[in-house]
């Protein structure tokens, strides 16, 4: 089995009459976090999703632990062990933190039928979903609503987590905290592909990155690397910096 977890190979991507991704090219090695960069609608957000299925390439190939599943519907996707949180969390704000947690643990009809071993590991990752567990979903502050994505996503194991944009519109602080999570995830052996725009938090995160724009990768290798080059940053990156 080779060492990456999620390969796509000249992947191309149409959303209705629009060409976003033109030949994608990205590995992401198993045990590691990988983190995808890249100026605003440089096409990250379409890669996540069709990595998930939620839209289909045109053509190019998607290999996930070895099986090509350029052509399953989102629900096989998932069922591989594969967990997307989009940008937008996908929580349900009128359900309590624990009936999204209940929902997100396939045949659980209760918090009782979660594996609690995993939970309680959960809460020690993300205090503010045992305070709150209780409390609607929507009353979170948005630190706490990324924290109840994410603890969705792993509430079983998974092989592939998938988030878009974790630290957007968070106080340093709340990075902070998610950055010792995601580590700590990353220990536990959960291979990790990031979209990131704040390019301090990708330093501090990344073992590989990629750099998207125009629908395509236009830098790959080691985060290290890219970090320590400023030159090389502000022409991949330009503003975003
Ligand atoms: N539903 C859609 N219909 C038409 N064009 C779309 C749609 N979704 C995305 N696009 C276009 O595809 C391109 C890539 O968008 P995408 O969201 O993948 O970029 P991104 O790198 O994730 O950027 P951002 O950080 O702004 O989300 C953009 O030009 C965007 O306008």
């Amino acid at each position: 089995m080779s060492d990456n977890l999620l390969t796509l190979s000249g992947v191309h991507t149409h959303i209705g009459a629009y060409h976003i991704l033109h030949g994608v090219d990205l590995a992401v090695p198993r045990g590691q976090l990988t983190m995808l960069l890249g100026r605003n609608g440089a096409g990250k957000t379409t890669t996540l999703r069709t990595i998930m299925g939620l839209w289909r390439a045109s053509q190019g190939r998607i290999v996930f632990n070895g099986q090509d599943i350029t052509a399953l519907p989102t629900p096989q996707i998932a069922g591989l062990g594969v967990a997307y949180v989009p940008e937008n969390m996908g929580i349900f704000a009128d359900l309590t933190v624990k009936e999204n947690m209940v929902l997100a643990a396939r045949g659980a009809r209760n918090a009782s039928a979660i594996d609690q071993e995993r939970l309680q590991w959960i809460f020690s990752l993300f205090p503010a979903v045992e305070k709150f567990w209780n409390h609607p979903a929507g009353k979170l502050s948005g630190g706490q609503k990324q924290m109840l994505a994410v603890s969705r996503a792993i509430v079983e194991p998974r092989e592939l987590l998938i988030i878009d944009e974790p630290s957007k519109g968070l106080a340093p602080a709340i990075i902070n905290n998610m950055i010792d999570a995601f580590g700590q995830l990353k220990a536990k052996g959960v291979t990790i592909l990031l979209v990131e725009q704040n390019i301090n938090f990708a330093k501090r995160l990344g073992d590989t990155v990629a750099v998207m724009d125009n629908g395509v990768v236009v830098h790959a290798g080691a985060m290290k690397e890219l970090a320590e080059n400023e030159e090389l940053q502000h022409s991949l990156l330009g503003l975003a910096l």
